[in-house]
């Protein structure tokens, strides 16, 4: 008997579904030989329509949690990878600090340069020497040095919030400081002003939203179908969109392009690439022999500084623009919102902001000392955490707090949902920034609250961030007073994979105090 092209045809793609079936769900048996709890995998996608779909990521987690805390881990799988859930905070102290050296890189999928060149994606000892040339650009005397950008955009800000209430417009907070805080990246980060704010979505603002939101192709591309990454890069097709990517890399290049035709290589600028240039040239003059940085005091990667090549420059400064953006935008307009929703937390923040800032403008040291508007940046941070899932990879199998981790295990700590454990935060869904008080502080595991990770692979960007949104919400406060209006919505339903609020975070400002001087 013959067959048929077409029987043949549909015969492979029977056999080809079959083995696909079978590629992807042959190792979903691992936690449970390995004796660790988990909810059931499906073929196929493992666990990932229960994380992803249903209820959203953030309620899957929650649930897990609860459910296996006592067990102090459970097994998920993201397709055919494994994850272990880590819910023990002795454990995730342990990942962090103690044992860091089996611990040092994250999950990663190749991701194409630049973003594939930086921080978040780098391995190993590259990792720790681009982190250790890097880590200088956020001391004391850089942040000092950025600080008139923070400055000069911040007023701008304030001017733009007095436009609408003078137009009796209200303000949707987190497309409005996405718009701020991509200026604010352009400038500290470039020296560059773009004016996003003014006027309203830019090809920056546009490019930040397209690589934020490629999420969902990220995901489907680096988890579904790996294994065909040889034909998506013959056929040219990218992890993360390519026009968004050439955009900001254009833009970088041209950047640094432009410092060596600058008087002195650009050196008396402020930003964050001239302190990566800087650092180069110091290092070609010094011959590698610097002077201890503040991390390393702090002891962390007490590497010797490297030249960095241009492609890791590159991939820092793409990074600052990527990690930079979103995570800022998120806490700073869960800040306002939350104060502005809580009338005594607003009475409260004003008054401290009145108090430290005597009728001026905040300066570098004035804002250090605001520890109510710390607290309820804090308070915000631990509702709604921009890294609400972190990762480490086990690099040789060890043994944690009694459990048993394989080499090569993706270990994840469920942060949102460590955030929102009762037993740990009474009533977690209530704002309250008195939660950071010193001495309720003390009461506390520190690996309770943990938005900018932990250990020698936390955020590097952590003291520029937080001084940027405390700068922001405390001049906001100080000339404005934020108010409900017709389109608030609270409380408000958060989105099922993002930190965001669905209906908005809609407010408008009143204007307040003049600043004196
Ligand atoms: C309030 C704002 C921010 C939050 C909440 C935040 C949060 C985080 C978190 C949770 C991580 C992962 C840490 C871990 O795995 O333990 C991280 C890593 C990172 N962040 Fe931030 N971040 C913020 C602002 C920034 C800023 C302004 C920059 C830069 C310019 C930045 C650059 C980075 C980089 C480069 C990494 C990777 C570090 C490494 O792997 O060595 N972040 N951030």
């Amino acid at each position: 008997m013959e067959l048929s092209i077409l029987t043949i045809f549909l015969l492979c793609c029977v056999a080809s579904l079959l083995l696909y079936v079978w590629y992807m769900s042959k190792d979903h048996g691992l936690f449970r030989k390995l004796g660790l709890p988990g909810p059931t995998p499906w073929p196929v996608v493992g666990n990932m329509m229960q994380e992803m779909g249903g209820a959203g990521l953030f309620d899957f987690h929650v649930k897990m949690y609860k459910k296996y805390k006592k067990n102090k881990v459970y097994g998920v799988f993201r397709a055919k990878q494994p994850a272990l859930i880590v819910c023990d905070l002795d454990m995730i102290r342990d990942i962090c600090v103690k044992h860091f050296n089996n611990f040092v890189n994250r999950q990663t999928f190749d991701v194409e340069p630049p973003l594939g060149n930086s921080l978040l994606e780098l391995k190993d000892d590259h990792w720790k020497t681009v982190r250790a040339t890097v880590s200088p650009s956020f001391s004391t005397t850089k942040l000092r040095k950025m600080y008139p950008h923070i400055v000069r955009n911040t007023q701008l800000l304030l001017e733009h919030l007095k436009e609408k209430h003078e137009r009796n417009e209200p303000v949707e907070l987190r497309d409005l400081l996405s718009a701020y805080t991509m200026d604010m990246i352009a400038s500290t980060g470039f020296g560059v002003e773009i004016n996003s704010l003014k006027e309203g979505e830019n090809e920056f603002t546009k490019s930040g939203k397209a690589l934020l939101g490629s999420f969902g192709r990220f995901i489907f591309l680096a988890m579904f179908v790996n294994f065909l990454r040889p034909v998506f890069k013959f056929l040219g097709i990218t992890l993360m969109p390519k026009d968004a990517t050439e955009f900001f890399t254009r833009f970088i290049d041209k950047a640094l392009e432009s410092r060596k035709h600058e008087k002195g290589g650009g050196s008396g600028r402020s930003d964050f690439i001239q302190i990566m240039l800087d650092a180069e040239h110091e290092d070609h003059t010094e011959h590698g022999n610097h002077a201890v940085n503040e991390e390393q005091e702090n002891g962390h990667n007490t590497e010797t500084k490297k030249v960095l090549s241009y492609s890791d420059i590159q991939g820092q400064a793409f990074v600052f623009f990527l990690a930079g953006y979103d995570t800022v935008a998120t806490v700073l307009s869960f800040t306002m919102f939350l104060i502005c929703m809580n009338p005594e937390c607003l009475k409260k923040a004003q008054e401290e902001v009145d108090k430290v800032l005597e009728g001026k403008f905040p300066d570098y040291d004035s804002v250090q000392s605001l520890p109510y508007i710390e607290m309820c940046m804090n308070e915000a941070m631990r509702m709604y955490p921009p890294g609400f899932i972190l990762d480490r990879i086990c690099d040789k199998e060890i043994e944690i707090q009694g459990i048993k981790i394989p080499a090569g295990m993706n270990v994840t700590f469920p942060v949102h949902a460590i955030h929102h454990d009762p037993e740990l935060w009474s009533e977690p869904e209530k704002f309250d920034p008195e939660r950071f008080t010193p001495e309720n502080k003390a009461e506390r595991h520190p690996y309770a609250f943990l938005p900018f990770g932990q250990g020698p692979r936390n955020c590097i960007g952590m003291r520029l961030g937080l001084l940027e949104v405390k700068v922001a919400v405390a001049a906001m406060l100080q000339t404005l007073s934020p108010v409900p209006c017709e389109k608030t919505v609270y409380p408000f339903t958060q989105e099922k994979l993002q930190v965001k609020a669905v209906e908005g975070l809609w407010i408008k400002f009143e204007p307040r105090k003049k600043l004196v001087g």
